[in-house]
């Protein structure tokens, strides 16, 4: 059985209900899951292998939100190198502002910087087109799947 991490970043809750939808659907899709909580994620590093998803909102402009902040500073500062993890990043945003999805595409390059491998592009899921993200997201989580089983390169 596969494992995957999925760690969200969130101010008013929408990327976290993403999260712990798709975390229903990994199960029902038979995957292992842990979905951290923002109090957890001081013990989460992502080990050099298995799946991390992440889903974060954008805050302030282009900003992380306060509750994974540290998180990634923390995992920017300690480096580590982690070729063996494939991981997938989804963000929320809304187009109307000029950093649209910054917070997501903070983390997907932090975890391209680390060596790990994108098991699909960013998803950027824009507020002004849909007020139920985690439809688009399990949408993709479609992909995701065919793709974890069928094409995974290491
Ligand atoms: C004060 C504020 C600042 C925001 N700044 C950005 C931004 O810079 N870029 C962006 O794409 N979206 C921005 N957004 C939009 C949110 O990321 C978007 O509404 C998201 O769906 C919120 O998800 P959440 O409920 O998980 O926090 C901002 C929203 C607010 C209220």
């Amino acid at each position: 059985m596969k494992h995957v991490d999925l760690a969200f970043g969130t101010v008013y809750g929408s990327a976290q209900f993403v999260a712990e939808t798709l975390a229903d659907e990994l199960a029902d899709l038979g995957y292992s899951v842990r979905l951290w909580q923002s109090h957890e994620l001081n013990d989460f590093t992502p080990s050099n292998e298995g799946l991390l998803i992440l889903v974060s909102s954008t805050t302030g402009s282009g900003d992380l939100p306060e509750d994974i902040q540290s998180w990634y500073y923390r995992i920017q500062s300690t480096a580590p190198y982690l070729p063996g993890l494939h991981y997938s990043v989804i963000g929320l945003g809304d187009s109307s502002y000029s950093e649209f999805c910054g917070a997501g595409e903070k983390l997907d390059a932090l975890f391209t910087e680390l060596g790990a491998k994108r098991v699909l592009p960013l998803l950027r899921i824009d507020a002004m087109e849909t007020m139920e993200p985690e439809l688009e997201a399990k949408t993709w989580l479609t992909q995701w799947h065919q793709q974890v089983q069928h094409g995974l390169n290491d």
